[in-house]
């Protein structure tokens, strides 16, 4: 372990659905996401534009100011057109429920998903939260209210 990597303890309940599902887990040594895992009874069909919650069999406790976001993976997209619909999928810290992932096939040609298979990859974050004030005025900038590709047009 390195002087600056972090790791904080993350509490993973197996759902009845999951009694055999593994454990979220890093596949290399500096891997930012860990694998999630279909917890599936037999393969899953999606049909090119369908989209499926897929569940992995697993419940997490965050510690408090902490996400768990659920990202693609990019083998899955380069390969089968195969993505996270909602990426990056939020679960928030105080969430008990089971971890699912919102899977959509954007691809030409069915996909099956596998009992097992690494359909995305969690990442956990810090959570910075707002207090959101009401304001009558904002700062000037010089970006002022330009947005939406305005640096790019002359
Ligand atoms: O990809 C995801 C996204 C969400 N969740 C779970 C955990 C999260 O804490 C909860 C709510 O997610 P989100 O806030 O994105 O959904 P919402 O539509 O705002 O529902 P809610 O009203 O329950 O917050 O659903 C997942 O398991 N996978
Ligand atoms: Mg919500």
């Amino acid at each position: 372990m390195t002087m600056n990597e972090q790791t904080v303890q993350i509490g993973v309940r197996r759902l009845e659905n999951g009694l055999d599902a593994e454990l979220p887990s890093y596949s290399s040594a500096g891997a930012a996401g860990a694998d999630l895992r279909a917890s599936l009874d037999g393969p899953l069909e999606l049909a090119p534009g369908e989209r499926a919650l897929v569940p992995t069999g697993l419940a997490v406790e965050l510690p408090d100011g902490f996400e768990m976001q659920i990202r693609p993976r990019s083998g899955l997209a380069v390969r089968h057109g195969v993505t996270v619909l909602n990426s990056p999928g939020t679960v928030d810290s105080d969430y008990r429920g089971e971890v699912k992932v919102l899977l959509v096939n954007l691809g030409e040609e069915p996909v099956a998903i596998e009992p097992g298979d690494r359909i995305a990859q969690a990442v956990i974050a810090p959570v910075t939260r707002a207090v959101f004030t009401l304001a009558e005025t904002l700062s000037d900038t010089t970006r002022g209210t330009g947005g939406f590709g305005s640096t790019g047009r002359r």
